[in-house]
């Protein structure tokens, strides 16, 4: 439970703006290649990509670089090789369209004037080359159309195909409820296997569906039949009501009147942003969580609430050690002041006191967890302060040379005035000089020197100072006084 609120409280405001912004982009890009090859391929390339990523947190080191070859590969390909879709996809006139926008759901084709046409025309022995694009682009593909937009009534497909219309050769492309070019050739395909009745229209029609994701439908002049090219295959569809189905699948016209078609979009966007939303949340979990580190780190222990009258003569520690949990982001970017470790000295009594460290002594940031603190006590001594007058001495370290002794010595100031803990002081009865070395002498003189105050908690009164001449007068042995 503290984990989780740990976890809650480490959300900084940065996540959930990053969450919703890559939530939007996954639909977005779902809004635009949604129903193309290239859709498919790319959530194949960020499932390599989230593959590669739990490869690598988990430390599979060659398959997580393995996969990433793979990934970046399979991008540049995709790139290649879908280029024409990715470019229709997004074919949107500014960036705002591309941010906002949806692209243009053109109103669905007139599909049941354009299948009674067709058949009218087959019956008349009128023929006729029908494109309905899918996804992709054609410009490729196909040449020489001339542009039409008219809107899409049996007169007018009647009247494009009627042999003695300047027009009526090629093919003419429906999008939505617009014949938008006519008089439009098409790519023939060198198959071998169509039947030898098929001429140059079935080959075109059959050409176009082979090179690209349209759907051709072709009206034979002569045998006054309506065939049908998708994909690899062409066959004649003998019943308007078969090629209202065909027509209906291709064109992804849901039955159902319009505002129940609306209403299923709404569904199908919004349970989209839902799994977009699910999805990268998902993906930040594991990231965010997969950078956690631990860190360990030395604090300087504060001691609040000290009894008036009361000095802090010693304690066992002066830090605290704590082995710190968080996102690695937070836990590096600590600055000394974030963490403190406090103890309350408002129970302590004269006298050693054991206190122990827990996590209450400890204040983190939000988003850091304390894992471990030690040591688990700490001892704090505490006594009344007092002041003494205390006698100072030099403190000699080496030997003399041997010709030499020290007749006299003598060290200014005298005493000095000492404030510490009445315990500490009862047993303090010299105070000392830094260490003076006797090997270096060779006459005698002065030394200017400090004084050292041990146990360090001892303090000079603001009149003493730590300052200490020492005066020394060296003899010859046997020779006396050596100036
Ligand atoms: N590459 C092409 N692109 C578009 N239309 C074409 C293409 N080649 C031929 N056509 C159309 O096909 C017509 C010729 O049809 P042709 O008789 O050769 O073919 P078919 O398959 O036997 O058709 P039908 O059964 O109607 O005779 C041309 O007048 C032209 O309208």
């Amino acid at each position: 439970m503290a984990k989780f609120l740990a976890f809650l409280s480490s959300i900084r405001w940065q996540d959930p703006v990053d969450i919703i912004i890559i939530s939007y982009i996954l639909l977005r890009v779902y809004i635009l290649f949604q129903g193309t090859n290239a859709f498919g391929v790319l959530v194949g390339i960020t499932s390599l990509w989230i593959l590669q990523e739990v490869a690598g947190s988990i430390g599979l080191i060659l398959t997580s670089s393995a996969i990433q070859g793979i990934t970046a590969a399979a991008a540049i390909i995709t790139i290649v090789v879908f280029r024409n879709e990715i470019r229709s996809a997004l074919q949107l006139r500014n960036l705002k369209a591309f941010l906002w926008g949806f692209p243009s759901r053109e109103e669905a084709a007139p599909i049941d004037i354009i299948v009674d046409s067709l058949y009218q025309m087959g019956k008349r022995r009128i023929g006729a080359l029908i494109v309905f694009p899918g996804k992709e682009d054609l410009s490729e593909a196909i040449h020489g159309g001339i542009p039409w937009n008219g809107t899409v009534s049996q007169e007018m497909l009647l009247s494009i195909f009627w042999p003695k219309n300047p027009v009526h050769d090629g093919a003419a492309i429906i999008r939505g409820r617009q014949v938008v070019e006519v008089g439009v050739l098409l790519p023939l395909s060198q198959r071998q296997d169509l039947p030898s009745y098929y001429g140059t229209r079935h080959r075109a029609a059959a050409g176009l569906a082979e090179r690209s994701d349209a759907l051709v439908v072709a009206v034979s002049e002569e045998r006054g039949r309506v065939t049908v090219a998708k994909d690899n295959r062409i066959s004649p569809v003998a019943q308007p009501e078969e090629l209202l189905q065909i027509l209906r699948r291709h064109l992804n016209i849901m039955d159902g009147a319009p505002g129940l078609r609306k209403k299923r979009e709404r569904i199908r966007l919004t349970v989209a942003a839902v799994l977009s939303f699910l999805i990268v949340t998902a993906i930040w979990f594991g990231f965010t969580r997969s950078q956690d580190t631990i860190i360990a780190l030395n604090v300087p222990i504060e001691y609040a609430n000290r009894p008036p009258n009361f000095e802090i003569l010693d304690t066992s520690v002066d830090e605290a050690k704590l082995q710190l949990y968080g996102s690695s982001a937070l836990v590096k970017s600590l600055r000394s002041g974030q963490v403190q470790v406090r103890l309350d000295l408002s129970k302590a009594s004269e006298g050693r006191n054991v206190i122990p460290l827990t996590q209450d002594n400890i204040v983190l940031p939000p988003g850091v967890v304390l894992n471990k603190i030690q040591p688990s006590t700490i001892e704090v001594t505490l006594d009344v302060p007092t002041t003494r007058e205390l006698p100072l001495q030099v403190d000699w370290v080496g030997k003399l040379p041997e010709n030499l002794v020290m007749v006299r010595t003598t060290v200014s100031p005298e005493t000095v005035r000492v404030i510490g803990g009445s315990k500490i002081l009862e047993k303090v009865t010299t105070i000392y000089t830094s260490p003076v070395r006797l090997d270096n002498l060779s006459k005698s003189g002065t030394v200017n020197t400090t004084l050292v105050l041990t146990p360090p908690s001892l303090k000079l009164t603001s009149d003493s100072s730590e300052r200490v001449t020492v005066t020394y007068v060296l003899e010859d042995r046997g020779r006396g006084d050596r100036r």
